[in-house]
């Protein structure tokens, strides 16, 4: 079992780049069989698990895919018969694997999906997915663990208004209603940037689609999409997560390719905190001082405070003078690291759906244990500011969102290394 080590107290200065974005990268690839005829090249991919678990989907499903980690580039050629199945063993792995149910489902009129069920975040239904499928004529069944959607005359459009705005029932409807016959209409629509990236590559495959970032998205459906060359905007969870190392350790670190106006809501906290933050053409430079203040924050979908950065700003929590509330509304159970934190000597109290943080806590280094992805990069934050030696576990976690992120720390400063068991130090797993 690979473990984090992280030695407390450093200072983090210099310059660090992130990424293209995990949750643009997987529900393109998803679209990507949308394509009948062509290849689809996506460029700026992330070298992450979930990318290798969704190349392993696209693959069961008979499309054609090719990894090329030392230029970030994927290609994909869906142009044969795919089949309709995507299975347990995926699904389990990764819920976005659900994302390839819209696009079989207005390719071949079929689609048989595991069902998602819950994981250590909440309970996490697909019915808004499913909604938006039979509005557009599908019908829908259950059973033997899986989910099955039928359309005998292909597509239909339609006007749905979803429930909530989900971002994977967003991006399912727009991939299922890209090649409906008619014009499809969601409302209460997602307005993530990763919502727009989507949109983009269905534009740039042939579709119709607009409104995307908008809660009022329409896509007129085409008969055909063609392969097209993509480029994955910038991840703005990592971008975050940087943002909080520097404003945690009291640092000055410029992030390259980070896109300030996708993570305004993170930016604008930050600024009440007394974090400075600057605009630059390279992307955005933090600089803090200690101490910072305390604030009160609420998770929300887009432009609201993005749930992906809860547990790294509670981390930030931990260390401002005065009580803090963080509130999850997204989410009925995101608070699984407030436990950890509390090995760490964190005072944090849980009540209801909100976190009470009694800042500043005199952090103490201690063996902890990830318990999802972002959990896994907030433990190692905590762990930068943390008397003495932090051991961070369970990294599958941290390895589905973040590339070589102890390296990346270590650049800037940390005292920071992964050892796999053999106590070697190490490089974060490559899937390719
Ligand atoms: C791969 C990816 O992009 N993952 C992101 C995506 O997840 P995901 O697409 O799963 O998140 P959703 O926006 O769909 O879920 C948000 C909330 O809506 C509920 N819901 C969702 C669908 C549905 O049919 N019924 C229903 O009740 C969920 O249980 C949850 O409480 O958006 C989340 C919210 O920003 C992020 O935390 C995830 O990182
Ligand atoms: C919750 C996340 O991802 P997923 O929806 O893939 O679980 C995340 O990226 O923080």
């Amino acid at each position: 079992m690979d473990k984090i080590i992280i030695n407390g107290g450093r200072v983090l200065n210099g310059k660090v780049r992130v990424e293209g974005a995990k949750n643009a990268v997987l529900p393109v690839m998803a679209a990507a069989l949308l394509a009948s005829t062509g290849v689809n090249v996506i460029r700026d991919v992330p070298n992450l698990s979930d990318v290798g678990t969704i190349k392993e989907v696209l693959k069961s499903l008979n499309a054609e895919v090719d990894y090329f980690p030392r230029t970030d580039e994927v290609i994909i050629d869906s142009s044969g018969i795919l089949s309709s199945e995507a299975q347990f063993e995926y699904v389990r792995k990764m819920r976005a694997s659900i994302l390839v149910m819209g696009p079989l489902l207005a390719r071949n009129g079929f689609a048989r999906v595991a069902l998602p069920g819950g994981c250590a975040i909440g309970s996490r239904p697909i019915d808004q997915h499913l909604k938006g499928f039979e509005a557009m004529g599908a019908e829908i069944t259950f059973g033997h663990g899986h989910v099955e959607a039928k359309v005998e005359d292909g597509l239909k459009g339609a006007k749905i208004y979803l429930d909530f705005p989900s971002v994977g029932a967003t991006e399912n409807i727009m991939t299922a209603a890209a090649l409906a016959k008619g014009t499809t209409v969601i409302e209460n629509a997602a307005k993530e940037p990763e919502i727009v990236d989507l949109a983009n590559f269905i534009n740039e495959m042939g579709g119709k689609v607009v409104g995307a970032g908008t809660d009022s998205i329409r896509i007129e459906g085409v008969s055909k999409l063609y392969g097209t060359t993509h480029h994955i905007i910038p991840d703005r969870i990592e971008t975050g997560t940087f943002m909080v190392a520097a404003a945690i350790t009291g640092g000055d670190v410029t992030i390259e390719n980070a896109v300030p106006e996708h993570n305004a809501a993170l930016i604008s906290k930050l600024g009440e905190m007394g974090v400075e933050i600057t605009d630059l053409d390279e992307g955005v430079r933090i600089r803090a001082q200690h101490p910072l203040k305390a604030v009160d924050l609420k998770t929300m979908p887009h432009p609201g405070f993005p749930t992906d950065m809860q547990s790294q700003m509670m981390a930030l929590m931990l260390t401002t003078t005065g009580t803090s509330v963080m509130t999850e509304t997204v989410f009925e159970n995101r608070f699984m690291h407030v436990e950890e934190f509390r090995r760490m000597n964190a005072a944090v109290k849980i009540e209801g759906r909100s976190v009470i943080i009694s800042g500043p806590s005199e952090l103490q280094g201690a063996e902890v244990a990830a318990t999802d992805l972002r959990a896994a990069a907030a433990l190692i934050l905590a762990g930068l500011v943390a008397e003495g030696v932090t051991r961070v576990t369970e990294l599958e976690h941290l390895d589905r969102g973040y590339v070589n992120f102890h390296h990346k720390l270590a650049a800037l400063g940390a005292d920071i290394i992964r050892v796999s068991p053999e106590k070697q130090p190490k490089q974060t797993p490559q899937f390719a």
